[in-house]
């Protein structure tokens, strides 16, 4: 059976070169491509079958921010009947974090709160199949506990948004495996390194990483989580996809990594993460599931 696996923010950075890549390994895979629009994922997709042309490519619109599209989203891949393998690799990081349409903290719903509805939704596409399903989320070494606090999980208080969210991340990724390892579901979290792309080009402009290009390469030498391009910083996503979830540490985070002389490889970390905590915040984000749900109960088969 082909395996089906569903990339989020596959128009561009990490998550585009972890399509290109994991059908480089795999030419059997049906990948599936989440954009935010459709203009944007047909533009992604014809730009993937130019480098695969036989390779089996479908697309679905989602706003990860936008919870009424990622309900839609839902159903729609609820139709198509199979999902063996959901990874993550969108993002948002900005110095002014704002309430999205749905009242709640934009980073917060885009990097974590969208895809925790999204899994639940699919869960019964994800858990019980003969073989084991996966998730494999991009978190960051930028997540902090101190960025984190239960009672202002949205972080609608701080500065800390993104690092926040990150926390968050790595929080449900141990929890979804305590609940769901027993039904076959596995999750794990990622972090792509340093990698030029949209999101760093929102820090810096482009022409000063240009400048800067040499300064990191020699940085390179001693930070090895300088992995600098997208093909790099999928380097964690695609040794995951090859591994058995089954005997993959939970309480780890996997650090893509380029050694000086541009070697790729891959380091595990351990989490930094209290598991109390972690299932105090799965109640609360089952509480906001709940109210979610209620809202937009049309949405729902
Ligand atoms: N770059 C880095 O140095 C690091 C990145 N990361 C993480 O890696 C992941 C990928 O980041 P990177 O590739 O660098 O970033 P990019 O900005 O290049 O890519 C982000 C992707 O997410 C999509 N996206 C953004 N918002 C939404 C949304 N609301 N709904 C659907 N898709 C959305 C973008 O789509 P669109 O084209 O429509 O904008 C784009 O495809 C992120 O989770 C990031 O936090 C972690 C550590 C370091
Ligand atoms: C390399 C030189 C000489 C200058 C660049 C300085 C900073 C702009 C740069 C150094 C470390 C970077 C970094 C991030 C953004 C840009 C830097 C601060 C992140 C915060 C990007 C998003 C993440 O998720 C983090 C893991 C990155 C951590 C390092």
């Amino acid at each position: 059976m082909e395996r089906v696996v569903l990339v989020t923010g596959a128009s561009g950075g990490v998550g585009l070169a972890l399509c290109r890549r994991l059908l480089g390994e795999d030419g059997r895979i049906h990948l599936c491509l989440a954009c935010r629009n459709a203009q944007k994922a047909e533009a992604t997709r014809d730009l993937v079958l130019q480098e695969y042309p036989a390779a089996q490519v479908s697309t679905v619109e989602v706003d990860l921010g936008n919870l009424a599209s990622v309900l839609r989203a839902a159903q729609e891949l609820r139709c198509r009947r199979l999902l063996h393998m959901l990874t993550t690799a969108e993002g948002v990081m900005t110095q002014t974090d704002r309430l999205n349409g749905d009242g709640l903290q934009e980073v917060f719903t885009t990097n974590l709160f969208g895809h925790f509805i999204l899994i639940r939704q699919l869960e019964s596409l994800l858990c019980g199949n003969e073989k084991p399903s996966r998730l494999i989320w991009t978190s960051s070494s930028n997540a902090r506990e101190s960025a984190f606090s239960l009672s202002d999980y949205q972080h609608a208080k701080g500065q800390e948004s993104y690092s926040s969210s990150k926390y968050a991340t790595d929080l449900t990724s141990v929890v979804l495996n305590r609940k769901f390892n027993k039904q076959g579901l596995y999750s794990s979290v990622v972090c792509p390194g340093l990698v030029m792309s949209n999101m760093t080009f929102k820090i810096l402009p482009v022409f000063l990483w240009v400048l800067l290009m040499p300064i990191m390469f020699l940085i390179r030498f001693f930070a090895k989580t300088y992995t600098l391009t997208p093909y790099n910083g999928a380097e964690a996503h695609v040794w995951l996809f090859k591994q058995k979830p089954e005997y993959l540490d939970p309480l780890v985070k996997y650090h893509s990594c380029t050694s000086g002389l541009g070697k790729n490889f891959v380091e595990p970390r351990k989490l930094d993460v209290d598991e109390e905590t972690a299932e105090k915040f799965y109640q609360k984000l089952l509480e906001l599931e709940g109210q979610t749900l209620e809202k937009y109960g049309d949405l729902l088969d």
